[in-house]
């Protein structure tokens, strides 16, 4: 298939083992996993498979780093920050190739994915300087009140496959700018991302212990469990599925910490007879299809109304007719291949089953076995309808069912009918219904007239069963911090007086 894997410029960046107290290191067993692309399923390399004891050491390593990084100044954070910042964008060629080596998505994809990485350390370098704290006007005379932030303290951060860099960065980067110490643990699909980053934090001078990226793919559900069990660990963050978020919730109880979860999406994607029809097709088309529906924020239910149904159907169709699917690497490729078998399997019962209930294949619906067996034909699905499992579910693939409507009320009353709420999308040129339905409309994000609205400085979350707290923007740094109130008593009038 293909030319094959560019080689990297930066050899170095190549890891295969783990990042503990600032060195590289193997599980105490010497077990490893295998790692490898899923578009054509040759072995990448190996990682250490870490289990509860190495998942234990690099938490005290985090632990023992604490004390000295928590007094370091937010400007000392913010240099180290944009350092990290400016060494990926420097490496950002070879980082792209790592993730399309590991991932799948096409090169342009990956490149776009270290930039939007990187802006994490850029934003949060901006933020570290300026955790301010507040006086507040005290309800007991001869008092004074005020708060300071402080780190929580050491976090257990869990990230999955599909942007191997930028979820971690997007928790990494408010992490280290509140002043916290983190134990990451990579994803077991993607792991070499986030070694090459590891690298790249220790060039950036980011302290021993500070930075801990650890490995697994068998033994995750006990590192999970050990990160969410232990005392010392006072934060978990983690970005994956709903199912996983609750697990990890319950497993943290007993320890009382902070918890973040950015969970699963089932965006409605809703196209109103009044849209500019070219825009509104441009925009479900970057939404749906962006790392070939791998995304927790892509439009999962295109809901359009009926006098512009036809015309968006034959335009979107159209338009996806241009795809070329194929090996990231390659020259012209728009779409690389599913994560793996799972993920097809997933698609596959997705159109099966709309198929069964009366959803029409306007383009794709089958799998691409002369390219691997993880390529699956970019699909559009009509006359879908709200009892199907697309409407119900969120495919995580490359699917668009397209869902008639005909009023405002049904389709809000529709978009709504989800245990999940992250992000939601509509079209639209009249400015009144902007705001009902932006207003109506129960997600954590929503994109209007446009279908990306992911940026490092934009609030990032989702509510329902979609998960709790924000990442990104100057409230991602809260998830971080705790607030100590320091009332002082007896100030007393001036002396003399
Ligand atoms: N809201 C967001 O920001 C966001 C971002 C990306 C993905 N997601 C969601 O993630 C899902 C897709 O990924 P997936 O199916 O691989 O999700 P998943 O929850 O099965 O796995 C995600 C990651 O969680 C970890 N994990 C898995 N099982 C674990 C366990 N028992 N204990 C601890 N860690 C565990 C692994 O590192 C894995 O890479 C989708 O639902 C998607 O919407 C959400
Ligand atoms: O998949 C979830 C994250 C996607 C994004 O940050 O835009």
């Amino acid at each position: 298939m293909g030319s094959g894997v560019p080689p990297l410029d930066d050899k170095s960046l190549l890891k295969s083992k783990a990042y503990v107290n600032g060195q590289w290191v193997d599980a105490k067993s010497g077990k490893t996993f295998e790692v490898h692309d899923p578009a054509t399923h040759k072995l990448i390399g190996t990682m250490p498979e870490f289990d509860s004891a190495d998942t234990e050491a690099a938490i005290s390593a985090a632990a023992a780093a604490l004390p000295s990084f928590r007094k370091t100044t937010g400007r000392e954070r913010s240099r180290m920050l944009r350092k990290w910042y400016q060494l990926m964008m420097d490496n950002q060629e070879d980082l792209a190739k790592l993730i399309t080596w590991e991932n799948g998505k096409p090169m342009a994809d990956a490149r776009g994915e270290v930039a939007y990485a990187a802006g994490f350390f850029e934003w949060f370098s901006e933020e570290a300087p300026r955790l301010y704290g507040d006086t507040i006007p005290a309800s007991v005379a001869g008092n004074r009140v005020f708060t300071v932030k402080e780190p929580v303290g050491v976090c257990g951060l869990i990230t999955p496959w599909n942007f191997p860099a930028a979820m971690i960065t997007r928790k990494i980067g408010p992490a280290l700018a509140a002043g916290c110490t983190v134990v990451a643990k990579s994803p077991g699909e993607t792991p070499f991302t986030a070694a090459a980053l590891a690298e790249l934090a220790e060039r950036a001078g980011i302290p021993k212990g500070v930075v801990n990226i650890i490995t697994a793919l068998e033994n995750t559900p006990q590192v999970g469990e050990t990160i969410c069990e232990s005392d010392t660990v006072r934060k978990v963050s983690f970005t994956g599925s709903t199912r996983v978020g609750k697990l990890l919730m319950k497993q943290s109880s007993s320890t009382m910490k902070k918890l973040s979860f950015e969970l699963g999406g089932n965006a409605p994607f809703i196209v109103f007879d009044d849209a500019d029809l070219e825009s509104a097709v441009a925009g479900a088309i970057a939404c749906k299809f962006r790392s070939s529906g791998q995304t927790c924020v892509c439009a999962n239910r295109i809901y359009v109304q009926k006098g512009i149904y036809e015309e968006f159907a034959r335009a979107f169709t159209e338009k996806v007719k241009g795809f070329k699917v194929g090996y990231g690497y390659d020259e012209g490729i728009t779409h690389g291949p599913l994560i793996h078998e799972a993920a097809i399997k997933k698609v596959e019962s997705h159109v099966k089953d709309a198929e069964s209930h009366g959803g029409k294949v306007l383009i794709g619906g089958q799998k691409l076995p002369d390219l691997g067996s993880n390529f699956f034909q970019p699909t559009v699905i009509r006359d879908m309808t709200s009892d199907m499992a697309l409407a119900k579910e969120e495919t995580f693939g490359p699917v668009a069912g397209l869902f008639p409507f005909d009023t405002e009320a049904d389709v809000v009353k529709m978009a709504n009918a989800s245990e999940v709420g992250l992000a939601g999308y509509f079209f639209s040129k009249d400015l009144q219904r902007v705001y009902r339905v932006a207003e109506a409309l129960e997600v954590g994000m929503i994109g209007v007239n446009t279908g990306l609205i992911s940026d490092a400085g934009s609030p990032f979350g989702g509510v329902k069963h979609s998960g709790l707290g924000r990442e990104g923007s100057k409230y991602g740094i809260d998830e971080y911090i705790n607030i100590k109130t320091v009332t002082l008593g007896g100030i007393g009038p001036l002396q003399g007086s």
